[in-house]
């Protein structure tokens, strides 16, 4: 709903009420259309302020509205009368305005921020564009490419920033509805006539088909098969070249489109889920909502190399003391170098003083015992691991929270060799860690809810999303990278190549293909995993493609021995200039190897499709999600559809892989598992899981409605 009062004798003040962001819902928008009658036809009123209830303006459409039939009054037509009013209309935009939220100020005749207040068109991450005027207005009010900019990237711009856009007329750091009053008192005798965005012709630009044609490539290789990016520069376009009623009109016909799509449910999906992933609870019955997390005022890293130089860096860059350890002298030099240098570039881009006084670094352990949580990143190696484990019981002071960023091991060994298990959590990040939004928090069977909110509500603090999940080996994410990475190898062994194989994926909308993914990781990681789990060693008289008991392809152990680790060796599943280079080229050596090694093993090749390859990578993938959320180690689908696209660049606009599994159909998914399961009896990861199984005898249900075919989450151990 919305408030309506006279301040100031002649202002009429509207305050949009729909807590907690006053999103556009249906009683909003009747709230705006009665409360803006009232102020035009008092007489009293010369201008009117719209503001948002308890210092934020407007959120945007209520997002949970969009899957049913529209009720109440349409948000474009309201738009037009606020524009169209005699009075001027004066948006007072404080904390957040937002997709629909700044379309309406920008039906307004002024706006005046606060300058920290985030403003931003942010519709492409939902697969829509800024369908209510949005895309016609702004590019002529700041002109196309800064309209560009801002609507495809979806990205937020301070008060600060908007007024250099020309998106704003004035910024204030004091109570901006009292400034908005005073300032609608200042023009409440001018006609808005020449204050209408929709009337501005859109700025000229020298070459606006060069302009278009990069932001169209830009946004296509961004989002690869994403459409509402490239709805939006179509949308712009429109702007830029035609009269605004026709604009409009292409703008409708475009967002018609994208709103009944399935990319526009798969985004909005990932919206909530999103936030569905902060409520969670553990087997004991504990819960995000009645769990206090510890006070971390003080942490300490140990290990600077790849990840604990990025955990540091965001670490400081919450706001929280850090020691930064390391033992090797010339990594900390570096590590010490390459710590100042990111907290400088992040200051720079967000406008603040580096916080280098937040950091010290040490050789030794010492700094452990006052300390409120230690997370340590040192070698994957369970040994060192456990050894790091049991000094830091013995050094750190009581209540210290020990934290691992291991990528799979077990943590309730590490938490076994401490004399508080209660206090070991993973915290398992993502690289760049000071970049990536995604935070595995890794609850043992000891750890304490409070060790696990502390983790929750410190990854939250860092701006990353943070999903609770079950001890297991690898987790959710690398878990279920195990089989996917798997299929990719054996399809390599029964025909294709690594380029047909990341062409297919990367036109499903991954980032990287699975052997470009590798080899910019590395291939010796993945080595050294496997030699730790004991499967380079064949058994005498076995197949070197049965490895316990299952199939097993040798490929990546045969490119390492060669000394082929991907990129950083200049050679891996691709060719590259150099050591180091980054243009992945296919490899006629690598043809070769794998023919010599299909003519070894007594294997033909045959042509594998484009279909094959994808079913067999993404439904192997999808059916260890099932397997995770039938032993309780994910809480939900939505669980494992954040870490996919968080953490894994699995494309936005398909929701995840739980969620994907829905929008191909269960059965489907199943009758194609069952069909390659048979095919290849010897690979356990196409067997399809019960879950799956128990889903589609239930008529497969909707995703949201999996957790009622789900056990009570429990621990494995
Ligand atoms: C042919 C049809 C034509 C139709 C034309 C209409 C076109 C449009 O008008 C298009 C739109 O506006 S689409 C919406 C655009 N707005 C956004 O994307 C903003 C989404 N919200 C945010 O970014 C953050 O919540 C925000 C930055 C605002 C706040 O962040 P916080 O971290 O402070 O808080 P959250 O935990 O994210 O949110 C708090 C609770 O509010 C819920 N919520 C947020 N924005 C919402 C929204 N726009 N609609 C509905 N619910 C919304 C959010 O889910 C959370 O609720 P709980 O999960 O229950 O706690
Ligand atoms: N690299 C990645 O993408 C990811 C790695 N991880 C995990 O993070 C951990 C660290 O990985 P990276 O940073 O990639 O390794 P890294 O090899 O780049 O760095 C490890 C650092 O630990 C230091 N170190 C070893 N023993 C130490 C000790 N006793 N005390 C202090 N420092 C010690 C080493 O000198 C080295 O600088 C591993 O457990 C890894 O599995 C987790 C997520 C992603």
């Amino acid at each position: 709903m919305a408030q309506y009062s006279r301040v100031s004798g002649t202002v009429g003040l509207i305050t949009l009420l729909n807590p907690p962001v006053n999103a556009l819902s249906a009683a909003v928008r009747q709230g705006i259309v009665d409360t803006l009658d009232k102020a035009l036809s008092d007489r009293k009123v010369k201008s009117v302020v719209i503001c948002g209830h308890n210092g934020k303006f407007c959120g945007g459409a209520d997002i949970r509205e969009f899957s049913s039939p529209l009720t109440g009054p349409p948000l474009i037509p309201l738009i037009q009368g606020v524009e169209s009013a005699a009075k001027p209309v004066v948006a007072a935009i404080d904390g957040v305005a937002l997709g629909g939220g700044l379309e309406l100020a920008l039906g307004c005749h002024y706006r005046i921020a606060h300058s920290k207040a985030r403003l931003g068109l942010p519709e492409v991450h939902l697969g829509l564009l800024p369908g209510a005027g949005g895309s016609q207005r702004l590019p002529r009010l700041i002109g196309v490419p800064a309209a560009l900019d801002l609507i495809t990237t979806g990205r937020h711009v301070t008060g600060a920033e908007a007024l250099q856009l020309g998106l704003v007329d004035k910024v204030t750091d004091r109570n901006t509805v009292d400034e908005a009053v005073k300032f609608a008192l200042s023009v409440a005798d001018q006609p808005p006539n020449s204050r209408r965005v929709s009337t501005f012709p859109c700025p000229r630009h020298p070459d606006l088909d060069a302009l278009f044609e990069g932001a169209m490539q830009r946004v296509r290789q961004r989002a690869r098969g994403a459409l509402a990016p490239v709805a939006c520069v179509q949308a712009i376009r429109a702007a830029a070249t035609l009269p605004y009623a026709q604009g409009m009109e292409r703008e409708r016909e475009l967002m018609a489109t994208l709103f009944t799509s399935g990319q526009a449910r798969a985004q909005q999906y990932h919206f909530f889920a999103q936030r569905a992933v902060g409520r969670w609870s553990m087997p004991s019955g504990a819960r995000w909502d009645t769990t206090k997390p510890g006070a971390v005022h003080k942490a300490m890293v140990i290990g600077l190399g790849t990840m604990g130089r990025g955990i540091s860096v965001a670490l400081v860059q919450a706001g929280v003391s850090v020691v930064a350890m390391e033992t090797n002298e010339k990594q900390l030099m570096e590590a010490k170098q390459a710590i100042s240098s990111m907290l400088e570039r992040g200051a720079k881009r967000r406008g603040v003083a580096p916080a280098l006084d937040k950091i010290r670094y040490s050789w030794n352990m010492e700094p452990a015992a006052d300390v409120d949580l230690v997370i340590e990143a040192v070698f994957e190696d369970m040994a060192l691991k456990k050894k790091l484990f049991q000094q830091l019981s013995a050094l750190c002071k009581p209540g210290t929270f020990l934290c691992s960023n291991t990528s799979g091991l077990d943590v309730d060994q590490l938490a076994s060799e401490t004399r508080h298990p209660e206090l070991v959590v993973g915290m398992h990040f993502f690289a760049p860690a000071h970049v990536m939004k995604l935070l595995e928090v890794v609850y043992g069977s000891r750890s304490s809810p409070q060790a696990v909110a502390t983790a929750m509500e410190l990854g939250k603090r860092m701006g990353k999303v943070s999903v609770a999940v079950g001890n297991c080996r690898g987790f959710v994410g690398n878990r279920m990278l195990k089989p996917y990475l798997e299929q990719a190898f054996f399809l390599l062994e029964e025909g294709t190549t690594p380029e047909f194989v990341d062409q297919v994926l990367e036109e499903f909308g991954f980032a990287m293909g699975v052997f470009r993914m590798s080899d910019l990781s590395g291939l010796d990681v993945g080595w050294r995993v496997r030699k730790a789990d004991g499967l380079l060693n064949v058994s005498e008289g076995h197949s070197a493609r049965i490895r316990q008991g299952c199939r097993y392809s040798p490929l990546g152990d045969l490119l390492c021995e060669q000394g082929r680790f991907g990129q950083k060796t200049g050679r891996g599943w691709y060719q590259y200039d150099k050591p180091g280079g980054r243009v992945a080229k296919p490899d006629p050596w690598l043809h070769g190897f794998l023919e010599k090694f299909r003519t070894q093993h007594g294997l033909v090749a045959h042509r594998i499709d484009h279909q094959e390859v994808l079913e067999r990578c993404l439904y192997a993938l999808m059916n260890e999600g099932f397997r995770i959320l039938e032993d309780g180690i994910a809480a939900g689908p939505e669980d494992i559809d954040v870490i996919y696209v968080l953490g894994y660049s699995w494309p936005p606009h398909r929701g995840g892989p739980m969620f994907y599994a829905g929008m191909v159909g269960l059965q489907k998914v199943l009758e194609r598992l069952e069909h390659y399961h048979q095919e290849h009896p010897d690979i356990p990861s196409l067997k399809p899981c019960n879950l799956l199984r128990k889903l589609v005898v239930n008529g497969s249900p909707p995703v949201h409605k999996w957790r009622e075919f789900l056990k009570k989450p429990q621990s494995q151990l």
